[in-house]
């Protein structure tokens, strides 16, 4: 039985555009989901549909223009700043670039001791143990502790950029596009890591990626998210095997290991995505669907529900 973690409601987020009174960013639009416990929900779109900025407003690191999320049953827009803390010790993000998110001029050790330090959780604790544990935790020996971030290679780095979101031992952490600076390589040992992670320790993630097939081992839901919206929703395995939105189809054609049980549509691929600034009327998508029709041109489509747990943002699926 899946156990919600994290819903959200309508979640809007708008950018004011500098320089442009009056004109706004659509960067994220009317986004209602679920966020299982220990599951993995994979966030996935082109660059700027505003997974980053879903992100960030579930952790509430920016403030939703409207819309609600809430974390088990507390509404994370209206806690005290108190309760905020201490929700934030509970919340994590890992970034994509492990070189720009780890102070270059702190030891390691220093690095993944802050976070104890900040929230005040260091009583009773032994520095060096915690540090050699969290070290482990991700697969790199103790003595890393007394070493600086540029002796380690990118995905050394992420590990250690991963051991600090583990510091406060947190319930959810939102994944950042945590590979795509990585070798390819050595993309699939750091997601082979979060998965163990995961299991271990009953992690909850959002890990974002521009393309379904980083996201296809480590996810059990996906959301596609184009403009803004997510335009489909669904378990892994339904998505892959019977995707519904066109731009599912389009993001699974373009995959470089296309799922064979799906009928792929190249020709899909239309057009370059609009401007979240002036995003087209109707549905979103409608300049790059070539099925669109009338009703595609005119009205934005409705989510509709599929079953439980699966729904889709299209005229075309009756
Ligand atoms: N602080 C900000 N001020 C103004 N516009 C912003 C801000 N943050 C994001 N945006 C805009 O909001 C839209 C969504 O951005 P976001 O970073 O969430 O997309 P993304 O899907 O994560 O993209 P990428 O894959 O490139 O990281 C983009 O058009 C972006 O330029």
């Amino acid at each position: 039985m899946n156990e919600v973690l994290i819903r959200t409601e309508k979640l809007n987020k708008l950018f004011p555009v500098k320089g442009h009174k009056g004109k706004t960013v659509k960067a994220v639009t009317d986004v209602s989901l679920n966020i299982y416990r220990g599951r993995t929900l994979g966030v996935v779109g082109e660059s700027g549909s505003g997974k980053s900025t879903l992100g960030r407003l579930i952790l509430r690191l920016i403030e939703p223009t409207s819309g609600e999320c809430f974390y088990g049953d507390k509404n994370v827009y209206s806690l005290s700043r108190k309760e905020l803390n201490l929700l934030r010790e509970k919340m994590q993000i890992v970034f994509q670039d492990p070189f720009s998110s780890l102070n270059p001029r702190q030891k390691i050790g220093s690095i993944l001791w802050e976070p104890l330090v900040i929230h005040n959780r260091t009583s009773g604790l032994n520095k060096e143990k915690v540090v050699g544990e969290l070290l482990n935790k991700v697969g790199l020996g103790e003595e890393a502790a007394n070493r600086y971030p540029h002796e380690f290679s990118g995905g050394q780095r992420q590990r250690i950029a991963i051991a600090r979101a583990l510091a406060l031992k947190p319930e959810f952490v939102v994944c950042d596009e945590p590979v795509s600076a990585l070798d390819v390589s050595i993309q699939s040992q750091i997601i082979n890591l979060l998965e163990e992670l995961r299991q271990k320790e009953n992690i909850t993630y959002m890990f974002i990626a521009h393309g379904l097939n980083v996201v296809r081992h480590i996810s059990d839901y996906v959301a596609v998210m184009y403009l803004g919206e997510v335009v489909e929703y669904a378990a892994v395995d339904d998505l892959f095997s019977s995707p519904l939105h066109p731009y599912t189809k389009m993001l699974i054609g373009a995959a470089p290991e296309p799922d064979p049980r799906v009928q792929l549509d190249f020709n899909l691929i239309q057009g370059e995505i609009p401007s979240p600034i002036d995003p087209p009327p109707g549905c979103r998508f409608h300049t790059r669907c070539r099925y669109a029709t009338e009703a595609c041109r005119q009205t934005s489509p409705p989510v509709k529900n599929i079953s439980e747990d699966r729904w889709v943002r299209c005229h075309l699926y009756k």
